[in-house]
């Protein structure tokens, strides 16, 4: 079976794939400090509460936008799976579409696995908003090729960043808020960023599409996709697993392609 790992600044999920279907996922905090030895005992302890300790893992596919943790991601490979996992964005890892940016830029690993997972689900011509540590807006062009986009610090990132920077402000956890005027601290915060991020996506996408010149569809992913798309009308779609789903196609267009 092939394994997809996504690393991200905050947390890295595992999910496995039988060819057809993820048949588990599983999420742990990202720290480059994990060996190979704590990733197998974690994994395989959650693999059998579902009832797959006699599934092979044979194929591994990474993307990881903090670089370091790759290391001991290709020691795991190596120990317990026996084979080289295809990383995106080193060089021996094709894209069924190669991206369009200036000279040298390196986009996010994730943006890549993004774009290939928006082009091959709804073709071209899309924005995808993933909310992770940063909330990024990727632009697939109409041949599916990776074009640029926006990145904006995340969520999370912006409610930790208040309490950290203000004496007087809580670490406040976001949910939508039924008011925009909040009567205490905490409504004002949630207030502040539920409703700043819902503009905030509003506005770029609208400005994305204006630049862009031709209808959009846009995808939200991310784990708080789901709570943005509750307040207004952000996306035509929501996709959990659109990461892992562009994995998946770049590992099948690598092995195609051999
Ligand atoms: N369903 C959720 N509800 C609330 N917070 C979430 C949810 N999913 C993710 N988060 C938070 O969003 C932040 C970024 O999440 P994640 O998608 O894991 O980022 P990354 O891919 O950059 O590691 C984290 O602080 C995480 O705790
Ligand atoms: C913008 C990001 C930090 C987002 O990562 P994440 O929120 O998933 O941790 C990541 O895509 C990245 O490191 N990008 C490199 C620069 C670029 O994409 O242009
Ligand atoms: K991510």
């Amino acid at each position: 079976m092939l394994l997809c790992i996504d690393t991200g600044n905050t947390n890295t999920v595992f999910a496995l794939w039988d060819g057809r279907t993820f048949v588990g996922t599983w999420r742990a905090s990202t720290e480059h400090q994990r060996t190979a030895d704590q990733y197998f005992v974690w994994l395989s302890t959650l693999m059998a509460t579902r009832g797959l300790s006699d599934a092979v893992i044979d194929e591994v596919v990474i993307s990881s936008t903090v670089p370091r943790v790759v290391f001991n991601l290709r020691v795991l490979c190596d120990r317990y799976f026996n084979c080289r996992p295809l990383v995106v964005g080193k060089p021996e890892c094709r894209l069924p579409v190669p991206p369009r940016v200036e000279e040298g830029v390196r986009p996010g690993p994730d943006r890549l696995a993004n774009a290939a997972g928006a082009f091959d689900r709804h073709g071209g011509d899309v924005i995808v908003v993933d909310f992770g540590t940063a909330t990024n807006f990727d632009v697939v062009a109409t041949d599916g090729a990776y074009v640029g986009g926006v990145i904006s610090p995340g969520v999370n990132l912006s409610l930790e960043a208040l309490h950290m920077g203000a004496a007087a402000l809580p670490h406040v956890d976001i949910s939508q808020p039924d008011k925009v005027i909040g009567t205490n601290t905490v409504e004002c915060i949630q207030s502040g960023v539920f409703w700043g991020y819902t503009g905030l996506i509003q506005g770029i996408t609208a400005r994305v599409k204006a630049e862009y010149g031709k209808p959009m569809k846009v995808i939200g992913t991310g784990g708080l996709a789901p709570l943005f798309a509750q307040g207004e009308d952000l996306f035509d779609v929501v996709e959990d697993d659109l990461t892992m789903h562009g994995l998946t196609v770049i590992h099948a267009f690598n092995k195609e392609t051999k």
